[in-house]
């Protein structure tokens, strides 16, 4: 008796240890065969989070691409959610090009980025997968990239935004008198109010900037505070006006999303998120803000309607009119006031500044970093503009929009390649299929990294018959030149053609905006924000110097885009005609 009972407990300790055995298997991570990744973390059930929490410095997107390094293979996986399939990491343009451009169709946008969005602006076109209600609300927002809308109503609230921080700057640096001063939130101010004029039209009540200047103005030196740790003696720390609510609101989102990309999990960030009733009133304030644009919108419509005289379109009237036709078209009542409709002007809105002023404060950085590329610059811009040269002038938004001026374009592209706004696209494959020769189970995510390896580092030798058919058959694509490609370099997207210096947008690998039906939706009115304000800048102020070394760092946040942490400038000012 006592034999059998001490056997059967022997078995039950043993078939327990063996279930405990199994589960733990269950939930430790199941690397796809023949893909690199950690070994040890795919012993832990944490996978590589432990070592991403510990390592990161606060922005994953940095950590991930040196993990990708690490692997020393064109592919590789990580295990960040667990109990979830392993996410891939494709460090290779010609193949990213071909998943983008050729295989959109079975590469969409992921889970992961809808549940980060969704948080925000559920229903936005970004959280839908590809299809008709995806074309449906893409539709919605057709006329806001057509020359007309960014020529006569973008470009030049663009202009008259930046004009106002030309103004702010040339009185921070008198006031500065040397010393750097920071600029990220200018730099954010400089663009929201540029989008909202545009997307609300010039009547908006609100702006971010100018309560900065009139305070500057009212204050004169007395501006100048030193509450913050930054040394005096370097820094200018400057008195900062209060911002509207609803501007407040708008800006608020890019943190929200910020800190749903630093938790461990994205829907338990935005839970507690919902319990902060300042996120619930600025999130409230948001949406009235957009419900009374969207219901102005509308009766300028209606007014036109009955023979008034119509207004410069503002980007919501334009969608106004777009609904309008559409709900005609399919027989139904316009939905002016829906969440589709308010969430689309949100995205638009919320787009139209962070991606752009995230682009600026690297420009910033690089070119102060590169005063011989500054100068260049600066050549190009007099030289391109000869008659606002001339006049003592600006060049106006017009001028800026319409002067093919190759070194301007090579900057801004080069500012876009190592500035690095978006270093990751993402996808997720929605059926089973091959990367570089590897099978990829159906529902697997990738991010395909546009930075490192091809971009900016000797990019990895890859077997030809690993790569997809359709990757083959559209043939070699273009390379950097091994040697300084990690280096701000202008020079490197300007050739020479007829015995003429020009641009040569194909010149290498690039992906700041992504590539096919998935690529950004607002890529021409990027370009002509980041146009109008780099000459703008560099045009009127004599030049932007090195700061310091610690308030040079290069190190990034990520929120909505990838964020340098600091970006600080020091002016000299002799402005001309501004
Ligand atoms: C320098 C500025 C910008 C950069 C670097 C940028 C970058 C990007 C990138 C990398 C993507 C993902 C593409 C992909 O997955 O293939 C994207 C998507 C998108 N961008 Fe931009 N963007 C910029 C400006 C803008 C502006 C000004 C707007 C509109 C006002 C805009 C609207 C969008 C939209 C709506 C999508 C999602 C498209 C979709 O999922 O169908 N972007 N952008």
């Amino acid at each position: 008796m006592g034999e059998n009972a001490a056997a059967t407990g022997a078995t039950v300790a043993l078939a327990s240890s063996f279930m405990l055995y199994r589960l733990y298997q269950s939930i430790l991570p199941k690397p796809i065969p023949g893909i690199a990744y950690d070994e040890a973390a795919a012993k832990s059930p944490l996978g590589d989070l432990p070592a991403m929490l510990r390592q990161n410095t606060g922005s994953t997107m940095d950590w991930i691409a040196k993990r990708a390094r690490q692997h020393n293979d064109p592919l590789c996986q990580l295990f960040l959610q667990p109990l979830s399939q392993p996410m891939l990491v494709l460090s290779d343009f010609r193949e990213s090009q071909d998943i983008l451009m050729r295989r959109s169709r079975e590469w969409d946008r992921t889970d992961w980025s809808i549940e980060i969005f969704k948080g925000v602006v559920p229903e936005h076109h970004i959280n839908l997968k590809l299809g008709d209600q995806w074309k449906t609300q893409r539709r919605l927002l057709q006329d806001l990239m057509s020359p007309e809308f960014l020529n006569n109503v973008a470009g030049p609230n663009i202009w008259a935004s930046t004009k106002t921080l030309l103004t702010l700057w040339a009185e921070k640096a008198r006031i500065a008198d040397g010393r750097a001063f920071s600029v990220v939130d200018d730099i954010y101010y400089v663009a929201l109010d540029a989008v909202l004029a545009f997307s609300f039209g010039t009547a908006f009540p609100h702006r971010s900037l100018v309560p900065q200047l009139k305070l500057l103005q009212d204050l004169g030196d007395k501006s100048l505070e030193h509450t913050k740790n930054e040394n005096p003696q370097d820094v200018a720390v400057f008195k900062e006006a209060p911002l509207d609510e609803t501007l407040q609101a708008t800006l608020h989102i890019s943190t929200q999303v910020g800190a749903a990309l630093q938790n461990v999990s994205v829907s338990l960030s935005y839970f507690m998120q919902g319990f902060s009733s300042s996120n619930r009133k600025l999130r409230k304030a948001r949406e009235q803000q957009i419900y009374n644009e969207i219901a102005k919108a509308v009766a300028r419509r209606q007014q036109q309607e009955k023979g008034r005289e119509a207004e410069v379109r503002s980007a919501v009237d334009l969608m106004v009119d777009r609904e309008t036709w559409l709900a005609e078209k399919e027989g139904r009542k316009p939905e002016y006031f829906s969440p589709v409709m308010r969430d689309e002007v949100m995205g638009f809105v919320v787009a139209g500044h962070d991606t752009s002023s995230t682009t600026l404060l690297w420009g910033l950085k690089l070119l102060a970093d590169h005063p011989e590329s500054q100068k260049k610059l600066k050549e190009a811009l007099l030289a391109g503009h000869p008659a606002a040269a001339a006049e003592e002038r600006l060049p106006t938004a017009h001028e800026i929009a319409s002067t093919n001026i190759p070194y301007l374009s090579a900057v801004i592209e080069e500012v876009l390649r190592c500035g690095c706004t978006v270093p990751a696209l993402e996808r997720q494959c929605n059926q089973d299929t091959m990367v570089l020769g590897h099978p990829v189970p159906k529902g697997t995510m990738m991010l395909l990294l546009s930075t490192g390896p091809s971009f900016n580092e000797p990019r990895f030798e890859v077997k030809e018959e690993l790569r997809n058919e359709s990757c083959r058959a559209a043939g070699q694509d273009r390379q950097w030149d091994p040697e300084g490609m990690d280096q701000f370099r202008p020079e490197r997207w300007l050739k020479e053609e007829d015995g003429e210096i020009v641009f040569d947008s194909t010149a290498g690998p690039t992906l700041p905006f992504g590539l096919g039906l998935r690529g950004c939706f607002g890529r021409r009115l990027a370009y002509l924000e980041l146009r109008i304000i780099i000459t703008l800048l560099f045009w009127s102020f004599d030049e932007f110097m090195k700061c310091p070394e610690h308030l040079s760092s290069y190190e990034a946040v990520d929120e909505i885009t990838h964020k340098p942490k600091m970006c600080y400038v020091k002016l000299k000012t002799k402005q001309t005609g501004a």
